[in-house]
């Protein structure tokens, strides 16, 4: 800048572009010129000087070159006018040397303030590519090792505008500040001075990161000291950071290489743990595989057992029941778990396991399908049973019938179980012949009812397999039997309790009597099943009864708790059973103990305050899935062996008229279809009458054959129950003997107790828990089996000849403790016979006897001789 102070080199530059633009220059003292280019400028007045700065300005003013003043040359000035005049000067300069072209303009854009910055990153301008550059120096490029990117050495370029053209790329200002740096003369003096291509340039160091290159001819910038110290550190830490680079991407390579082995392993790791895992699943479809097959062998095993199969269903909330807490708890397969308060154990659960458990959420349709296989089994000639047992309202009208309005999709086992018969009987009927015949009965009170007929079942001189006098319906479409069901449902004892609204007050069974006939071969199968709907079992004081309702739950407590009895003899394999302490045991003898299929639904309610009856009914039904019944058994015979049978009981028939005697064994299960029309039924049902069909005569019986397709043992007890069913009495006494004949029977006796936590102590107690030795008795025992009510029955076992009085079954004690004939015979051992007179006594004075009960002949007596009377007949086949 200083060169141009005196104007001589600014002057005479604009007159060689375009000559004698400025008149007059003064080069030296005395000296001036009107064109003077070359000379030597010698020292000049400050006037001078200014002469000159002001014809240059004016000449470059005619041309339209921006102007400046003459103390804009000055040491210290601001230089940009100056620079941005001679930046015009020298554009003009390439117009007039390209051919002026066109006018001539100033560019604005050429002021020294736009230099042009550019980042290592940025892309070199294409109008930079072609233009000669200070720094397009191939040499100085390969000095350059390609390692050392810029990115290291990250500096902003401030080029002067007539240099900025090819600069390609950062790294080449990289050498001429290594060079500038090592120049030590430069650093003296401050300046530093850059020559290439022989041009030089100044280097403006602005920060660490940013250098001015200007043209020397427009501009010098000083140097710093402290900006090498700070650019020797950045080199520095470049440096390192490159070594550390370097060092990090051999970590990237061998970690890389880590990762791909590891990769690798992993995937064979992961291909090996596919094939292990197809294995395991392999192996687990065939473990399931093996479940279902020992689910169906266990299940085969126990039909050949017979055992009694339980199912369990759990009745939902019912609506307007809080729904919050549950005594139900998890339910897999057969398991159930239950929640308990304290007292029923630490734990606060206990678990029951069944043959299957149905939750809340099962539908009819799901608790019908897995019923199904066993009534389709009555077609094929077997006997089947299916009773609903649970504490009242707990859902065993809904499963047997449905709720009180009945759909299709809500209707319970019973329907769906008769429409699945007639299914089959439409399917099979090219090979088959059937009679289906269906009986109603219901045990109310103690007595036997028929639901079919308004009568109830009396002492009838008739007897038949199962109940004598009850109305058998012949039945040949689904039609028929959903009327004739409504007639029973409506004839059925209901009655309202706080428990439910529409609680079943009685024990109904509904059997279906089926007969088969092969056509090709004449074969004969029976099958029969009882569908029973038992009533609840009820605490008196939950359920609030009294009166009448009162009665019916002490009855419906009574036949459970002789249920109850019955199953634990059956449990415990004991040779005395005690199926005539109630009519329901008497009916459901052969299910329970004979050869048929029988399955318990066990209900229960969800309710918390319902856990004790919940635990006790689920314990009875673990109970109950104990009882072995012995192989079902197959009812199937020839037809000779049935034409000889009905010889036979036309025989008998001729023979009992002959002495003025009715034959007394007809069996009303195998020939239904010819006794009854079913005309009955759509004659008198649709007015909404009661049907009152036909009892079965004495006549029938010449078309029944007797019962001899019984085994001995059913036969046995089949006529047992019969008897005490027809005696229609509690007060007929069925072991008094007035004759002289002997037989070994046993003795029941019940004692009323007047309080239940009474009769409780009583069994806690040590004495009554053991047997009693009686002497002259056969087989000497005392029994007081669980009590459920406050009622309990002890049997004692000894030879009936020796009680000679007819005592009742039945009496009520205010105390058994106070009472010493009591005491006397559950403690005392000797004399049996005695101390047994004593409590038959006891037991005597509180209870009326009728003296025709008295008179009566003793059932053991008649059934032993009907026994021996029948003896040929009663081998099965
Ligand atoms: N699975 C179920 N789903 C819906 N409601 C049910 C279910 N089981 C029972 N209920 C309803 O619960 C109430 C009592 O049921 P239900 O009368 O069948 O009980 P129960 O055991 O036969 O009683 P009881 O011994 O007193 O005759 C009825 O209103 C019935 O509709």
């Amino acid at each position: 800048m200083y060169a141009l102070r005196n104007g001589v080199i600014l002057c005479n530059a604009l007159n060689k572009i375009k000559p004698r633009a400025v008149p007059k220059v003064v080069s030296s003292l005395g000296n001036i010129s009107s064109v003077s280019s070359s000379e030597e400028p010698a020292a000049l007045s400050a006037y001078q000087y200014f002469e000159n700065i002001r014809n240059f300005s004016v000449a470059a003013d005619d041309i339209g070159l921006p102007k400046f003043e003459a103390c804009d040359v000055e040491k210290g000035a601001n230089s940009t006018k100056v620079v941005t005049c001679l930046l015009a000067l020298k554009s003009y300069s390439e117009w007039i040397s390209s051919g002026s072209i066109g006018t001539w303009k100033f560019n604005d854009n050429l002021k020294p303030s736009k230099f042009f910055q550019m980042k290592n990153s940025e892309p070199i301008p294409d109008s930079a590519r072609d233009s000669p550059s200070p720094f397009n120096n191939d040499k100085l490029l390969n000095e350059i090792p390609p390692h050392e990117s810029t990115e290291m050495f990250s500096v902003d370029m401030h080029l002067h505008k007539g240099h900025q053209q090819k600069l390609k790329d950062i790294r080449m200002v990289k050498p001429a500040i290594k060079d500038f740096m090592d120049n030590k003369k430069a650093l003296q003096n401050r300046r530093v001075f850059a020559e290439l291509d022989s041009v030089p340039y100044d280097i403006e160091i602005e920060d660490e990161n940013s250098v001015n290159i200007m043209d020397s001819a427009t501009s010098g910038k000083v140097y710093k000291e402290e900006d090498k110290f700070r650019l020797e550190k950045h080199s520095m830490v470049f440096e390192q950071q490159k070594k550390d680079i370097r060092e990090l991407k051999g970590v990237l390579r061998s970690t890389k290489s880590d990762v791909q082995s590891m990769q690798t392993k992993y995937s064979e790791d992961i291909c090996s743990l596919g094939k292990q895992m197809n294995k395991l699943a392999h192996a687990a479809s065939g473990y399931y595989k093996v479940l279902d097959e020992n689910r169906i062998l266990y299940n085969q095993v126990q039909d050949l057992k017979g055992s009694i199969r339980v199912y369990c269903r759990v009745r939902p909330f019912l609506p307007g029941q809080s729904s919050n807490v549950s005594s139900i708890g998890h339910i897999e397969d057969g398991n159930i778990k239950i929640n308990t308060p304290l007292k029923y154990g630490k734990e606060g659960h206990k678990y029951f396991s069944f043959n299957k458990v149905f939750g809340t959420s099962a539908t009819q349709d799901e608790i019908f399908m897995d019923t199904q296989p066993l009534i389709r089994s009555v077609l094929d000639g077997y006997n089947v049973c299916i009773f609903a047992y649970g504490q009242t309202g707990s859902g065993k009208t809904y499963t047997m019938t449905g709720p009180k309005d009945i759909t299709k999709q809500n209707q319970g086992v019973n329907y769906r179980a008769l429409n699945d018969l007639f299914y089959l009987v439409n399917q099979r009927k090219g090979v088959f012949l059937y009679d289906i015949s269906v009986q109603m009965l219901e045990i109310y009170n103690e007595q036997v009812r028929d639901l079919l007929s308004n009568e109830e079942i009396c002492n009838s001189s008739q007897k038949a397999i199962n109940v004598p006098g009850a109305s058998l319906v012949p039945v040949s479409s689904t039609f028929d039997i959903i009327q004739l069901m409504d007639i029973g449902l409506r004839n059925r004892a209901i009655g309202s309790t706080a428990m439910n609204d529409r609680s079943s007050r009685s024990h109904s069974c509904l059997t279906v009597h089926v007969e088969a006939r092969e056509i090709a071969s004449g074969t004969i199968l029976h099958g029969c099943m009882h569908l029973v709907d038992l009533a609840g079992s009820e605490r008196v004081d939950k359920s609030e009864v009294a009166g009448d309702r009162l009665k019916e739950a002490q009855h419906i407590n009574k036949s459970l708790s002789a249920l109850g009895d019955v199953i634990a003899a059956l449990a415990q394999k004991n040779s005395h059973v005690p199926y005539r302490n109630s009519k329901l045991t008497q009916l459901l003898q052969d299910s329970l103990g004979g050869q048929s299929k029988t399955l318990m639904f066990v209900h229960i309610s969800p309710e918390t305050d319902a856990i004790g009856e919940t635990i006790s009914t689920l314990k009875f039904a673990e109970r109950v899935s104990t009882v072995e019944l012995g192989t079902a058994r197959l009812n199937k015979e020839s037809p000779e062996v049935k034409e000889l049978k009905e010889e036979i009981a036309r025989l008998k028939e001729a023979l009992a008229k002959k002495n003025g005697q009715p034959d007394h064994h007809v069996n009303i299960a195998t020939t239904p279809a010819k006794k009854y029309s079913n005309r009955y039924l759509s004659k008198n049902t649709p007015n909404g009458k009661k049907a009152n069909f036909r009892r079965k005569t004495t006549d029938d019986a010449a078309n029944t054959e007797a019962s001899s397709n019984s085994s001995p043992r059913q036969r046995k007890s089949s006529i047992g129950d019969l008897q005490e069913l027809l005696s229609g009495s509690d007060t007929s006494p069925p072991w008094v003997d007035s004759s002289n004949e002997t037989s070994s029977e046993s003795v029941e006796c019940s004692v009323v107790f007047p309080r239940q936590d009474v009769c409780e102590r009583q069994v806690d107690s040590q004495p009554i828990q053991q047997p009693v030795v009686t002497e002259g008795f056969d087989d000497q025992q005392l029994n007081l089996p669980t009590i459920v009510s406050s009622e309990a029955s002890f049997r004692c076992t000894g030879n009936e000849s020796k009680l000679k009085q007819p005592q009742p079954r039945v009496t009520k004690f205010n105390d058994i403790r106070t009472s010493t004939a009591v005491k006397s015979f559950l403690q005392s051992p000797v004399p049996a016979t005695t101390a047994s007179r004593k409590v038959l006594n006891a037991v005597s004075t509180t209870t009326t006897t009728t003296s025709s009960n008295i008179n009566k002949t003793p059932l053991r007596m008649r059934r032993q001789k009907e026994i021996s009377d029948n003896k040929p007949n009663l081998k099965r086949k």
